[in-house]
């Protein structure tokens, strides 16, 4: 089991959510899927850090450690190739230094909460990323299916 990190920036209008940036994964694990901006933990390194590390490697973005806005944590399981298993930690990041841009892992762009394209992204984020984004704080376990991409179970608690 590793652990790895999500960054999910956002734009506020008052105290609501109104826009997130996306990125569509180039290569690698979850390619062509639109998800948040994250990675592995390197050998030694905080969970923060890598998360700030990720965020600017995959959409180039300079975030401040204490500015990201802890939202949750999910145990990913695949049973089919349990070395895929990982946790992740997920944050909401309001505030940063830079402007998006296309990296060589992720393609991005802004969306509206309203129109986030849940059909191109992991089939477990529909049930878990509409609560993040109205401020709820969770904890949870997304099982996939033997294909890895279809879902087993879904299993989301507040914290
Ligand atoms: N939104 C979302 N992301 C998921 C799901 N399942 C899943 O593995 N991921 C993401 C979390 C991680 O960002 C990524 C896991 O792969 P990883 O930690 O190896 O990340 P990576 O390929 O970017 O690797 P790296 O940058 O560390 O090399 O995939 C899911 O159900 N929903």
């Amino acid at each position: 089991m590793y652990s790895s990190t999500l960054c999910l920036p956002v734009q506020t209008e008052g105290n609501s959510i109104k826009q997130i940036l996306l990125g569509m994964k180039k290569r690698g694990f979850g390619r062509g899927k639109y998800n948040g901006f994250g990675g592995k933990l390197e050998a030694g390194e905080s969970v923060r850090a890598a998360a700030v590390r990720e965020l600017r490697e995959e959409c180039g973005l300079t975030a401040l450690e204490e500015d990201l806005e802890y939202a949750g944590k999910l145990l990913f399981v695949f049973p089919a190739n349990r070395d895929f298993d990982h946790d992740v930690d997920i944050f909401l990041v309001r505030r940063w230094r830079g402007e998006p841009r296309e990296t060589e892992e992720m393609l991005t762009g802004w969306y509206s909460v309203k129109d986030i394209p849940y059909k191109e992204m992991w089939a477990g984020d529909i049930y878990w990323l509409p609560k993040i984004l109205a401020g709820e704080k969770i904890r949870g376990r997304v099982v996939f299916a033997d294909d890895n991409e279809g879902l087993q179970a879904v299993e989301i608690t507040g914290e």
